[in-house]
């Protein structure tokens, strides 16, 4: 999956336009997509903004892919600092909801763009693009949508949605059922809170975007999932069974990039180095790392450190690079001595999925954002949860209580989201690490890696997913063209 693709290889079996939402977590899927999309020649046409492109140029450099920006509407939205076009650039998540509604106005240049292309066969566009299903509709072509997510967040948040099951309970942690997933039970707390405090006179941005969102998706062609049908067969049977549109399971896109060649001898960071001397003494390591988006204040931070410190486990801590305002009020450096040869600290972009597939990475502590979870299961490494935003929560309970690949960080106040002291970090960690319940997850995990691998293996799930995707799509537009006559150029 991982091929070289080139231009003079590729075949113009149909086109598929792809747009996808301007955050890392959103982007790097999508842009593995497009590469399935061009190993089965399909011609590929990318969108994106002047901020991103450099992103999306690095990624698939060795493509034939075409990348088209349109502006980044920032006047329509002066509070979204200028050059800012990406949510995990933002100053605060809080702007999150006015930076996806902004993106709204990029619909008359996308159009116009749309107008200069061959013809399209269909186009895959995020779910919180909304607006893109009306362009797709004008100019004739199917939309689907792509969710980050999986497909039991999904189907949760669906039930919990119709059932209105979370205006029920008086306290935020009391423990709901979910209807039609009896086992699984929830709290509010699993939930962001702009969609639970919604006052129905004066709605949100959140409710806004959000019922954008599900109209558009309700009316596009289909979803597309980055999952795999082995990972969450009740989930997406019921999905296909009693929602729509349909989901096609294509995932995990992660493993497309599984063999892609490093050059050892000069792409070596530090960090990669510093595993490979752990591999060599025996060692295990730790990995601890939340995403793109979460915020973490320095209270929080410096209870990670404590607990990292104290627990005498190895570790490789990725801190968001955009925080060096996060790590003020700690003594960073005083930390980095002190655990120094058992701990390092990164605060620069890493290729995660690498640091995941090292052999000495016997362990992740994760935000359970739904890349980080693929990643994680596809390397065979289990999780120690710790969901802090959006659909966190839920791909946690997935994580812990659904496939039981990963063990749950403990809070202070034992809720969702709360805050970790030191001694909840430390003794997770251990377990994780060390423990027995640590030695079930691991096992656990390694036979999912397995069915991931064999899921997007030519005559896989995924594979075959894919495939009757694109000869649905490309028959009916290639249907069309001849019954008008026209070509694709
Ligand atoms: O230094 C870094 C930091 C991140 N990553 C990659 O960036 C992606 C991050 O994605 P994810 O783990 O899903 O975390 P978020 O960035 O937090 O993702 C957002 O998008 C996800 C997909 O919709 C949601 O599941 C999350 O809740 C939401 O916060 C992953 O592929 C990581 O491998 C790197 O490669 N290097």
């Amino acid at each position: 999956m991982g091929s070289t693709i080139n231009s003079q290889h590729v075949e113009d079996e149909g086109h598929v336009v792809l747009f996808p939402f301007m955050s890392k977590g959103h982007s790097i899927p999508l842009l593995h997509l497009s590469r399935l999309f061009l190993a089965r020649r399909l011609r590929v046409t990318i969108f994106t903004t002047p901020a991103n492109r450099p992103f999306v140029n690095q990624s698939l450099a060795d493509t034939s892919a075409s990348v088209i920006s349109l502006p980044f509407p920032q006047s329509i939205s002066p509070k979204i600092p200028a050059g800012i076009e990406s949510t995990d650039k933002l100053p605060s998540i809080d702007l999150f909801f006015t930076f996806a509604l902004t993106t709204g106005h990029m619909q008359p240049d996308f159009e116009r763009a749309l107008q200069t292309l061959p013809r399209v066969s269909f186009m895959v566009s995020d779910a919180f693009l909304w607006w893109t299903l009306d362009s797709a509709d004008k100019l004739g072509f199917p939309r689907f949508v792509f969710y980050g997510c999986g497909n039991y967040a999904m189907s949760v948040s669906k039930v919990v949605a119709e059932n209105r099951l979370l205006q029920g309970p008086e306290s935020d942690d009391e423990l709901i059922t979910v209807t039609r997933f009896p086992w699984i039970k929830i709290t509010r707390k699993d939930f962001d809170e702009a969609f639970t405090k919604d006052d129905h006179d004066q709605p949100s941005q959140a409710s806004e975007f959000n019922m954008k969102a599900v109209v558009a998706t309700i009316r596009s062609f289909g979803m597309i999932s980055n999952s795999f049908y082995e990972l969450e067969p009740v989930f997406t049977d019921y999905w296909n069974s009693e929602c729509e549109p349909k989901v096609w399971c294509v995932g995990p896109l992660c493993q497309v990039a599984q063999d892609e060649p490093h050059d050892d001898h000069h792409d070596k960071p530090i960090w990669i180095e510093w595993l490979d001397e752990k591999l060599e003494e025996g060692s295990w390591v730790l990995y601890v790392a939340f995403g793109t988006q979460a915020e973490l204040s320095a209270e929080q931070l410096q209870e990670i450190a404590k607990g990292l410190e104290n627990s005498n486990i190895n570790f490789l801590w990725v801190i968001r690079s955009k925080g060096s305002e996060e790590t003020a009020g700690w003594d960073i450096n005083g930390f980095e001595e002190r655990v120094n040869g058992r701990g390092m600290v990164v605060k620069e972009w890493v290729d995660q999925r690498r640091i995941l597939m090292h052999e000495s990475v016997k362990g992740f502590v994760s935000h359970c954002g739904w890349n980080s979870v693929l990643e994680s299961i596809c390397a065979g490494v289990p999780i120690l949860a710790w969901p802090m935003m959006a659909e966190q929560p839920l791909n946690a309970r997935m994580v812990v209580e659904e496939i039981k690949v990963g063990l749950r960080v403990e809070t202070c106040d034992g809720s969702v989201k709360g805050f970790v002291k030191s001694e909840g970090l430390e003794k997770m960690v251990k377990e994780l690490m060390e423990g027995e319940k640590g030695e079930e997850v691991r096992k656990k995990v390694k036979e999912f890696a397995e069915l991931a691998n064999k899921a997007v293996k030519e005559g896989g799930s995924s594979w075959l997913t894919l495939q009757s995707l694109i000869d649905e799509t490309t028959l009916s537009s290639k249907k069309l063209d001849d019954e008008s006559g026209s070509h694709n150029e």
